[in-house]
């Protein structure tokens, strides 16, 4: 709740009955007089979080014929992705309660995608290779905030940072001798993070850095999540080259290893038409948003599906119960509404490992296996004074720094100011790039045409600022709980949360300062935990899913193949790739797939642009 009580939605709230598909008697008549085939897909999508919506738009765009119903319990659709524009004194800021940015790389080719589709490039902020958010990462040991090494700091001060700061203590030497190390039996099927990097390099290095960095992406507990399902290549390396260099070294002169799954979908991401001024706004590109935050791609892909007329949103609208229809060809749905009963073709459940299991009404087995998931408390502040912490993207503490270091258990802080420029920041003398030629022109002759380290797409209009103020002051957002809540009966409220940040900012940063405007926003249950034996608990659930569903039912979302946004919206595109070739399936068939292809080994000076 912000202190001015001021509460300000950005994502779409749609009424179920805003888009109700005509009666199916309408589709019945419309068979009798139609030469046409009938709509053959009708197709449910449990959950409109950001792998919902992903999954209808796929849907759409696959199977334009689909009749897709989309079921959201609660009265929004987004689910974590949530971004709120706030008053402050001269102007408004923007507050992102979860996500905050995309990679373009890898996954992040969905989302160029979507971008692309949607129409909302324009829209977005590009965080160049040499911005601060790219280079300057920094992680809380013991007592003071330490840059990680970077290949622009230069030789000098990168060894001086190794050899002075006892972060870096064992690690170089951990790195050399690692080639060395004894592999692993080959009995051991999984083990956690912690304790196969600590056998490969070493226990402080886990201890003083992994371990921050898995807050920053997990939110978890580096000596309980999986390496097999986390780390595969290392994993892999190990057993197969002796190392994990030595599989480096292999994959440099042979080509990278990826399974055929990871091959056929890079293959398609690279024939598709990609907009050339889009493609150029990206060259050196590392993380994007945009000026109204992550919710726009919610926007767009809700915009989207409302203007298709084929797709219907039952928000408010829980699902009680899902059961395999008697004719064993579809699936029933009960919901809360008037207790009523659909059937469907299809039905992809974008919910979460245990709202599906609760789903399915059957006590002699547990549908999925429990994966367990932690909650974060973002708590995001705005303060009047500029450049109140260090340039960069903001830091991870690890589980080495002490408790009187970090009482509060914080996870770390994202310094948000980083991706967002401000009006001082925006250089207007550059701004007249119009087209991707004139952009290549422009870089190639050496011109900075990212102004201050961001890109815009929206060339030559004014670039897309995320707040809207005069001058800029310092925006920061503040990680709590994470792992270090697991199994408490109940989490801060929203008094504890900002007292927390707060008590924090002042011993890590100095701040002192009132913020002008604060948020405090917990996500229960946000991040699913890959702890180890993941991957087995996946092959668990695909066979029973198989088995009780027949292949009707499929999953998507955060908790089997990555955890970042992008890895949603990765699972809804093959989820439907499925559907849309005939097949039936799960979602999970490619758990633990064996099938690998070589990709060409890329030599230095062949690299293609468009690569
Ligand atoms: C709500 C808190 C979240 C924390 N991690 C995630 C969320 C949503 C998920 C996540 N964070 C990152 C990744 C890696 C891949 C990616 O999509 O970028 C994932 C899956 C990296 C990351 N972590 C933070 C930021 C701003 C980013 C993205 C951008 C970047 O790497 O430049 C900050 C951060 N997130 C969390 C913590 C504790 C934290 C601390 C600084 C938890």
């Amino acid at each position: 709740m912000l202190r001015n009580g001021h509460r300000l939605r950005i994502a779409l709230s749609v009424p179920s009955s805003a888009l109700s598909l005509p009666p199916s008697s309408v589709f019945t008549r419309l068979r009798a007089y139609s030469t046409e085939p009938a709509p053959c897909h009708n197709v449910a999508v449990l959950g409109g979080g950001i792998t919902g919506l992903a999954t209808a738009y796929y849907l759409v765009k696959e199977l334009p014929r689909a009749k897709v119903t989309i079921y959201e319990a609660s009265d929004r659709i987004g689910g974590w992705l949530s971004s709120k524009r706030v008053p402050v004194k001269d102007g408004t800021v923007l507050f992102e309660a979860g996500p905050r940015t995309l990679r373009p790389s890898s996954n992040g080719a969905l989302s160029v995608r979507l971008m692309q589709e949607l129409d909302i490039a324009k829209d977005a902020i590009y965080a160049q290779r040499t911005s601060p958010a790219a280079r300057n990462r920094y992680v809380y040991y013991p007592d003071h905030l330490v840059r990680m090494p970077h290949p622009s700091f230069g030789l000098i001060e990168n060894i001086s940072s190794l050899l002075r700061e006892p972060i870096f203590e064992g690690s170089v030497w951990g790195g050399l001798t690692e080639f060395f190390k004894d592999a692993r039996e080959s009995s051991v099927q999984d083990e956690s993070v912690g304790s196969f990097f600590s056998r490969r390099i070493g226990k402080t290095v886990v201890d003083r850095i992994f371990s921050g960095i898995f807050h920053g992406i997990y939110a978890g507990d580096v000596w309980q999540l999986s390496v097999k399902s986390l780390f595969p290549t290392p994993w892999r390396d190990e057993a197969q080259a002796g190392s994990i260099l030595g599989g480096m070294m292999k994959s440099r002169a042979e080509g990278l290893e990826v399974t055929a799954r990871e091959a056929a979908y890079l293959q398609t991401m690279k024939e598709f038409q990609w907009d050339p001024l889009l493609k150029a706004t990206l060259k050196d590109t590392v993380a994007f948003t945009f000026k109204d935050g992550l919710g726009t791609l919610n926007d767009g892909l809700a915009r989207y599906l409302m203007g298709s007329g084929n797709v219907e949103f039952k928000t408010s609208t829980p699902v009680l119960s899902i059961k395999m229809a008697e004719d064993k060809g579809g699936i029933v749905i009960t919901s809360a509404k008037s207790e009523e009963q659909e059937t469907y073709g299809h039905v992809v459940s974008a919910l979460s490992s245990e709202q599906l299991s609760f789903l399915h009404k059957d006590d002699s087995m547990k549908l999925i296996p429990s994966i367990p998931s932690v909650t974060v408390m973002t708590v995001n502040l705005y303060y009047r004074t500029p450049d109140m912490h260090p340039p960069g993207f903001g830091y991870v503490i690890p589980q080495a720094t002490s408790f009187e270091k970090n009482p509060e258990r914080a996870l770390g802080v994202v310094f948000d100011t980083a991706y967002s420029p401000s009006p001082d920041d925006v250089d207007m003398n550059n701004w007249h790039i119009q087209n991707a030629d004139q952009l290549k022109d422009a870089r190639d002759s050496g011109q900075m045409v990212n102004v201050n380290d961001f890109a815009w797409y929206n060339l030559p209009n004014k670039p897309n600022l995320q707040d809207d103020v005069k001058q800029r002051g310092t925006k920061v957002t503040v990680m709590l709980g994470g792992h270090y809540w697991t199994g408490w009966p109940a989490f801060p409220d929203e008094k504890e949360g900002l007292a927390l940040a707060k008590s924090l900012l002042e011993r890590h940063l100095a701040i002192k300062e009132e913020p002008e405007v604060w948020q405090v926003n917990i996500q229960k249950d946000c991040i699913p935990q890959y702890t180890v034996g993941h991957e087995q608990r996946l092959k668990t659930a695909h066979t029973n899913l198989k088995r009780q569903y027949n292949g009707k039912l499929r999953v998507a979302g955060s908790w089997m193949a990555g955890v970042g946004v992008n890895d949603c919206l990765r699972s809804a595109w093959e989820v439907v790739q499925g559907i849309s070739r005939g097949r039936d399936g799960t979602g999970l068939e490619h758990i633990g797939s064996n099938e690998y292809v070589r990709l060409k080994p890329i030599r230095p000076g062949t690299k293609k642009e468009d690569e």
